[in-house]
């Protein structure tokens, strides 16, 4: 046997590596299970694909395999264009990738998001599992009703219960989908994340924070981009991000009184962003006024989407 045939965490075989697209409607816990998913071994990343097709969500190596979660926003009825973007491109990472692993709120049932999924499910011949998430929350005889509910609805490889909060079940999901990767090179350093992924993954914890904080009041077109990123003698990094927003009275919102909104969300940002950094971070934060920018096919290809015509 060769060096080459010896990777870094010491498994002996060819290398598996692959995508799978994890699908539920909001709130199934998708975000759960990723973290769930992520071990000593995983790097998050938020950036785009090659294709540009879709957003990498989380790296997992299980056993030779890395596994590239890829994630898929959970609208289904989209009316406003980045909605129809978000979805065609969520659709078009489902239909590349190796598997497709279906997330559902077991509580929910077969409701009418899960049933326009599974349709849509139905007609694609990608490799699918179904994962049934918060088993913590239902009793057992639900669980396999709704099992067999879906799964004569969609050919499903397996079907799993878990609880992503708890992290109930999630380890086997892992290991299944090791093995149902396809063979060829891993596609992402096997630790660290490069410059480029952590700068948009900056940008992406503080669009968190600041969705925390006002989701009501600001749509969903707001962006932040993570424009500096300087590394300092001392180690530490100063980081310079823009929130844009499409209009002034959102600036304002943003801002806060007194700029307290503001910052606190930088403060919330900025020590996460030093724990996933592992340094020192100083965040700037700046709001700006961008009009009319979710109709600007630029702004998609930037995010790794494609621009629907109507
Ligand atoms: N009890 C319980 N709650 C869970 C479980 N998984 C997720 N949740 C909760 O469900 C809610 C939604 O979880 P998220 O991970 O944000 O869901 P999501 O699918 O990423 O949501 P979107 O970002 O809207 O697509 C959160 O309050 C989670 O804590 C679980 O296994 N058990």
């Amino acid at each position: 046997m060769s060096d080459e045939d010896t990777l870094a965490d010491g498994h002996e075989g060819a290398t598996r590596c692959g995508f799978v697209a994890l699908v539920g409607a909001p709130n199934a816990g998708k975000s759960t299970l990723v973290n769930a998913l992520v071990g000593t071994k995983v790097s998050i990343v938020s950036h785009k694909v090659q294709t540009t097709r879709a957003l990498v969500r989380g790296l997992v190596i299980e056993n030779g395999a890395q596994i590239v979660f890829v994630d898929t926003p959970g609208i289904f009825a989209p009316k406003r264009r980045l909605d129809r973007a978000m979805v065609t491109t969520a659709w078009g990472g489902a239909s590349d990738a190796d598997v497709i692993a279906l997330l559902i709120d077991a509580r929910k049932g077969l409701d009418e998001d899960n049933m326009a999924i599974l349709g849509k499910l139905a007609d694609t011949n990608r490799p699918k599992i179904l994962l049934l998430n918060k088993i913590d929350l239902i009793r057992r005889e639900q669980l396999l009703a709704l099992a067999q509910e879906a799964s004569a609805r969609v050919a499903f490889g397996r079907v799993f219960m878990i609880s992503a909060l708890k992290g109930d079940g999630v380890k086997d999901v892992t290991s299944y989908l090791a093995d149902e990767m396809p063979v060829g090179p891993w596609l992402y350093p096997a630790d660290d994340v490069s410059d480029l992924p952590l700068r948009a993954l900056a940008a992406e914890i503080t669009r968190e924070k600041l969705f925390g904080r006002l989701h009501d009041e600001l749509p969903y077109a707001s962006t932040v981009e993570t424009e500096k990123w300087e590394q300092r003698d001392d180690g530490s990094v100063r980081i310079e991000q823009t929130i844009f927003v499409e209009r002034e009275t959102q600036k304002r919102i943003v801002i806060g009184k007194g700029g307290q909104t503001i910052k606190q969300i930088s403060t919330e940002a900025r020590k996460e962003i030093s724990e996933i950094a592992d340094t020192v971070v100083h965040l700037f934060l700046f709001v700006k006024v961008r009009e009319n920018w979710s109709d600007d096919p630029e702004r998609y290809r930037e995010m790794g989407l494609e621009f629907p015509r109507s």
